[in-house]
């Protein structure tokens, strides 16, 4: 996997009229995770985007080294066909072999996400679990060195909570990142934190206007 890095500089992000955090620096290196934590609507969905070079900072930087892979709310596998052809698309694009694994000692991906008996279901008839699972199984497929997570143990039992840990802490472990925007507690080795609320403007702070920032700033739907 190539050497992965994302620093941040002094970023502020504005959705809207709003400018929902500014000042926000941070480093990440290859073999470890950042959790981004804060309240609904404080900006971590936004932050990743950002990250992921899907909407412009509104000041600051972002500089990321390695590719990228990203898994919101959207599974991006198509409802009308059965999972194993839906991931078959995804696998023609990204190259890589679900049902081969990297190694020895552990079984092919689909058959550890659980997924392996469910391969001829249309995507739209699976359970919202299982389909974090298959969005998990298409991130893994990409090999992307940095994974950005949205929320990525929203409706997942404890077994499953479980197992995307683990396979977080793989990935970090064989030098990759992980972003992870999350509420829930997270137990990953190398984890650094950051309460998107210690960098929210203060009320009547919000104008970065006279920096010169964000004068082009639109976001992307
Ligand atoms: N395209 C947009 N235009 C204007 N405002 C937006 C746009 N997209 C999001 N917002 C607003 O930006 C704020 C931050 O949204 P974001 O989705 O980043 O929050 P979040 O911390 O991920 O929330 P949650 O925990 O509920 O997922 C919210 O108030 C949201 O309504």
């Amino acid at each position: 996997m190539q050497a992965a890095s994302i620093v941040i500089r002094d970023l502020a992000c504005r959705r809207g009229d709003r400018l929902l955090f500014r000042g926000l620096d941070a480093e990440v290196n290859a073999g470890a995770a950042l959790q981004v934590a804060g309240r609904n609507g404080i900006g971590k969905s936004s932050l990743l985007r950002i990250l992921a070079g899907l909407a412009p900072a509104y000041a600051g930087s972002v500089a990321t080294s390695g590719t990228i892979g990203m898994i919101d709310e959207r599974h991006a596998l198509d409802p009308a066909h059965a999972l194993g052809h839906a991931l078959a698309f995804w696998r023609a694009l990204d190259g890589g072999d679900l049902d081969r694994s990297d190694r020895a000692s552990s079984p092919p991906v689909l058959e550890r996400l659980g997924l392996a008996e469910l391969t001829d279901v249309p995507v739209r008839y699976l359970s919202t679990g299982q389909k974090k699972r298959a969005a998990l199984a298409r991130l893994i497929g990409q090999r992307a060195a940095i994974w950005l997570l949205d929320e990525p143990l929203n409706g997942l039992d404890s077994e499953a909570l479980e197992l995307t840990e683990t396979l977080i802490g793989e990935h970090c472990a064989a030098g990759g990142i992980a972003v992870i925007a999350s509420h829930q507690p997270l137990r990953l080795a190398n984890l650094a934190s950051i309460a998107l609320a210690d960098y929210v403007p203060a009320p009547g702070m919000d104008d970065l206007a006279e920096d010169g920032a964000g004068e082009e700033a639109e976001f992307l739907a």
